[in-house]
């Protein structure tokens, strides 16, 4: 029966890492009369167990060092925090039986992944994994190295980086176990240090920490209040109970006072247990640290009382070696779904991208493709008004945007000329009669004063149909760069140009629909014509009270209600000749009934116009128009044009990453699926 996690959740804390089912093949004993110098032994009865373990183990090292995490795939990792100077450093030398670079202030300044790996030869090898190259090195160069091999990744300051570096041990006797160490976390700012390096660390430890997958091993010494520990904090914003943290005490030779009692009385909710070690001091060698400190777990006063599963070295390597080979069994069938599902899915996308082109022909073809499948959808937006290809986009309901706008150009219009019926009514066409006098008979209505009164009134709103076919234009401009954009969107080049043939094309509309209003513009100004029976209708309703009105001008009154034109104010016009007032009633009856009629053109026309320039736009002249720019300027280059956009190409180049690197992940575990299978 192999190492599982069944009962996750459900058993106490400790009890999960080392319930009985696993006591037949428990992990490596401790057998420290053997070999007082190593931390694990590798007798006949554990070696089936690393036996099973360790392939396990070798594929996820694999894996990682594959950096199948780039795609989202988090590994069964033991991470190593710790408040700066903790002595995490000194805990994984312990383990490791090596030197590693220790001291006052950060020594760690980026992950390091130390794997150690048991070997049967007399001889240790050592290696530095880093910036694509392997570096061997010994016992003897290890802190060095690692000192060069972390200048080399994080420069030669005080700096730290996300980027990891890996160092291998292969040693007699070592526990398998990979573990990541992380730097210390530092409130304050050493000198050369940057003002952020808490959050800097905080991020990278964040990074490592909080994925499930990920065991927490909590290194606290024993010389502080464990409560007010940063790396606690931490690691209880993702593992609020501790179900993932083990707490490993060092220094217990230098605070033994109340040690039990902190372990014991459990402030900080460790779920996995508490180890409380002793770690190599001054120059004493690996065997003498060993010895020393399982001397002081067996005699001291205070110390010999905690309970001797919870003491030493041997036994943290035993736990963290039980407890990798759970978390491996338990992660590994999801990690295989999830490398996979991903594989596929990366698979898929790379299919559905556009395909490379390679002949002149294919280029033309796309090209005509791009062109046809713009037309089409602009047809349906600009000219049918259908907008099923952009249900959540209302810019480019586009026949529903246009009548807003056209409303709101005909409201424009009939607010801007609203007529006077205040004290000065009339008073213009008083005035403009009087300018007009000529030597005809006194009776007849000069046409001058008419289109005199017209041609202002017409000039004085000539600007709003110009800004509105700008406005319109604009806005047409937005949906069809918006169409061409988003066709052409995998070909760079042919993009870029279909854009400027789009502006360039959208200029010579503007320029035609000014043209065609300043025409519209000065047709009104010349000629006062309808043939609407609207015209004389209203102005016969307004003439049939000319009488009323003149007798309300001769009796004084200050105000006559004229129908069809609203409440007048008359009080200004009493002192005035009844022959000019006749003519200026009926002059500015005939303007009133007119004007409406003149207004109805602009709106009317200004629709028509519209729509039949945007259907020869989007039907013909565009097409024409991007043809004339690619082909007609670039002579046979559109295989050029077609060259895939810089995004496309990236997007090309990570999926085809992606695929190389999942595919490879892949093939590791493919080696191992039997025992996956079979859950260790
Ligand atoms: N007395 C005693 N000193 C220890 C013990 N463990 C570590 N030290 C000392 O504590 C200091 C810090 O230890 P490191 O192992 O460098 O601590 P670290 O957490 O790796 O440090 P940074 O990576 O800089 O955060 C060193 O001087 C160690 O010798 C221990 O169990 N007992």
């Amino acid at each position: 029966m192999g190492v599982t996690l069944k009962h996750y959740g459900s058993v106490k804390k400790e009890e999960r890492w080392s319930s009985s089912e696993n006591q037949a093949e428990s992990p490596p004993q401790i057998t420290e009369e053997k070999n007082q110098e190593l931390v694990v032994s590798h007798v006949p009865i554990v070696s089936s167990f690393n036996d099973r373990i360790r392939p396990l183990l070798d594929a996820v090292d694999k894996l990682r060092h594959l950096q199948v995490m780039k795609e989202g795939i988090q590994l069964p990792t033991i991470v190593v925090v710790g408040d700066q100077s903790s002595g995490k450093s000194s805990v994984l030398e312990s383990l490791a039986g090596i030197s590693l670079p220790r001291g006052q202030g950060i020594c760690t300044r980026v992950p390091l992944i130390m794997r150690l790996q048991h070997h049967t030869a007399p001889e240790p090898e050592l290696s530095l994994e880093f910036s694509g190259k392997t570096v061997p090195t010994s016992e003897a160069e290890i802190s060095e190295a690692i000192t060069l091999a972390t200048d080399e990744i994080a420069g030669s300051g005080k700096g730290i980086s996300h980027t990891p570096l890996t160092l291998v041990v292969r040693k007699k006797g070592v526990p398998d176990l990979t573990m990541v160490d992380l730097p210390g976390i530092t409130r304050v700012p050493v000198h050369g240090q940057p003002d952020n390096i808490y959050e800097q660390i905080a991020d990278i430890i964040m990074e490592y920490i909080r994925p499930e997958e990920s065991i927490i091993l909590n290194v606290l010494s024993a010389n502080v209040d464990f409560t007010t520990c940063e790396s606690i904090r931490m690691s209880q914003k993702v593992d609020k109970n501790g179900e993932r943290t083990l707490a490993v005490v060092t220094k217990a030779d230098s605070a033994p006072e109340g040690l039990l009692e902190k372990v014991t009385a459990d402030d900080v909710s460790i779920g996995l247990g508490y180890v409380c070690v002793r770690n190599r001091i001054g120059n004493e060698s690996y065997k003498e640290a060993r010895k020393e400190e399982a001397d002081l777990f067996e005699t001291h006063a205070l110390l010999s009382r905690i309970d001797k599963s919870m003491v030493g070295i041997p036994v943290l390597a035993q736990k963290l070696v039980h407890i990798q080979a759970t978390i491996i069994a338990r992660c590994l069938p999801d990690i295989v779904r999830k490398i996979n599902e991903k594989l596929a899915a990366s698979i898929s996308e790379l299919k559905r991208m556009p395909k490379t082109l390679s002949t002149a022909g294919e280029a033309l073809a796309t090209f005509m493709g791009i062109v046809g499948s713009a037309k089409e959808s602009l047809n349906k937006i600009i000219v049918r008004g259908e907008y099923d290809e952009y249900l959540d986009d209302q810019n480019m309901h586009c026949a529903a945007r246009l009548v807003e706008m056209l409303n709101q150009y005909s409201r424009e219009l009939h607010k801007f000329y609203e007529d006077d019926l205040t004290e000065n009514f009339m008073i213009n066409e008083i005035q403009v009669l009087e300018e007009s006098k000529g030597i005809h008979l006194p009776n007849f209505l000069p046409r001058t004063a008419f289109l005199a009164i017209l041609q202002k009134k017409v000039e004085e709103v000539s600007h709003i149909p110009v800004d509105f076919v700008e406005k319109v234009w604009t806005y047409i401009e937005g949906v069809i760069m918006s169409v061409l954009t988003h066709r052409s969107e995998n070909y760079h080049q042919l993009q870029l140009f279909t854009r400027r043939a789009g502006y360039s094309l959208m200029e010579k509309m503007k320029e035609r629909s000014r043209n065609w209003v300043t025409e519209i513009f000065q047709m009104e100004k010349l000629t006062d014509y309808t043939s609407d029976p609207a015209y004389l209708n209203d102005w016969n309703k307004l003439m049939a009270q000319q009488q009323e009105f003149m007798d309300a001008l001769e009796n004084e009154f200050t105000v006559f209600q004229i129908e069809g034109l609203g409440e007048v104010a008359i009080a200004g016009l009493w002192t005035y000749e009844k022959a000019i007032m006749l003519q200026a009633f009926d002059l500015k009856m005939r303007m009133t009934a007119y004007w409406k009629i003149v207004l109805r053109r602009l709106v009317d026309f200004m629709a028509l116009h519209l729509q039949f320039c945007a259907r020869n736009l989007v039907n013909k002249e565009m097409e024409e128009e991007i043809v004339k720019e690619v082909v007609g300027r670039h002579d046979g280059a559109i295989e050029g044009m077609l060259e895939e956009s810089p995004a496309v190409a990236a997007k090309r180049e990570k999926l085809n990453g992606s695929i190389k690197l999942l595919s490879e992940s892949k093939n590791v575990l493919a080696n191992i699926m039997d025992r996956i299978a079979t859950n260790v």
